[in-house]
């Protein structure tokens, strides 16, 4: 027996929720209007344990970021984690007036920053009628890249975050960081062969904790942790690169070649040196040419423990 329809004479759209299982709405009894619904997050009762955190993660929104290079202003996509603490006596947190309050930032015309996260998280402590509050948002950051001979400029980007804890003493622990690429190229393979050495991509991260009383608008942390990661690297990564470039950048990469161990330490010495960095943690992972592995190192070092 043929079942099909002629497509010409198709079920209307309700017919054809039907058929494929949609049934009518059964009976409601319970109330639509907010104050008459149970508020169950709102509960207090002996809960066994306090949370340090609770929240919502991988928010996406889009944002506005400041960059002292070019381009100055950009929208780019950030990918929001936001949490409190929540105590013993308390059943659940309000999760709805996390993304309230990031609209709210939105529709004023927020610019991401250090200082507009520490006022978001302030403000999120008294939204959330909790002792404290914090965010983390994680962007890319795109910056312009010209090739050392010809000049001729294109777009790189690094991937950013800002992470900003607000407490119940009126103290912000900020903390931020940047994942970039690199070149390395093998010491040992240049030490070892008559000519040319094995080079790979080289993958930098690196988070820092700053100091209290750090100025974004004297120092932008974005271009400073690049700049560790690039300026002692065996080259640097280029989108646009012509032959007198390329012949430039591999002869650099030859005359700087670095394990993914002397990354990391030159990384560290860096940021040792800058003085708005309280703790720093760095990681390096090159994407080996010669294996199907990667090469690996990282780095913790605190300052104020030393
Ligand atoms: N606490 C909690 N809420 C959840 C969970 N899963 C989903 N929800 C959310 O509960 C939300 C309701 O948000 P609330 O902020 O508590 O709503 P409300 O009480 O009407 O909001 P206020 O007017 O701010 O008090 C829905 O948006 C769901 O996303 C969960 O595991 N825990």
């Amino acid at each position: 027996m043929d079942n099909s329809y002629n497509l010409k004479q198709l079920p209307t759209k309700e017919e054809r929720h039907k058929l494929f299982g949609s049934v009518p709405p059964g009976p409601r009894t319970k109330p639509h209007e907010k104050e008459k619904m149970k508020d169950l997050q709102n509960t207090k009762q002996n809960f066994l344990f306090e949370l340090d955190a609770v929240g919502i993660s991988n928010v996406k929104h889009p944002i506005k970021i400041a960059s002292s290079m070019t381009p100055e202003t950009q929208t780019t996509i950030g990918t929001f984690y936001f949490a409190s603490s929540i105590s013993q006596d308390s059943k659940g947190t309000n999760m709805s007036r996390f993304t309230e309050q990031l609209h709210h930032y939105h529709s004023e015309g927020f610019t991401l920053s250090i200082e507009s996260l520490k006022q978001f998280t302030r403000d999120l402590k008294d939204r959330l009628e909790q002792k404290d509050a914090e965010v983390k948002v994680e962007f890319p950051w795109f910056f312009e890249r010209k090739a050392p001979y010809t000049d001729m400029a294109g777009m790189n980007h690094a991937d950013a975050w800002i992470h900003v804890r607000y407490d119940e003493r009126d103290h912000h622990q900020v903390t931020v960081g940047l994942s970039g690429k690199v070149t390395t190229l093998c010491p040992c393979s240049k030490e070892i062969s008559e000519y040319s050495a094995h080079n790979q991509r080289g993958n930098m991260k690196m988070e820092v904790e700053l100091a209290e009383d750090f100025d974004e608008s004297q120092a932008d942390w974005k271009v400073l942790l690049l700049e560790a990661a690039e300026s002692n690297a065996s080259a640097r990564i280029h989108p646009v690169l012509k032959r007198p470039d390329e012949k430039m950048v591999t002869e650099q990469a030859y005359e700087n070649p670095r394990f993914v161990e002397d990354m990391v330490r030159l990384v560290a010495a860096d940021l040792y040196e800058l003085n708005m960095i309280e703790k720093f943690y760095v990681k390096c992972v090159n994407e080996e040419s010669i294996h199907l592995h990667d090469a690996v190192a990282s780095i913790t070092y605190d300052k104020r423990k030393k």
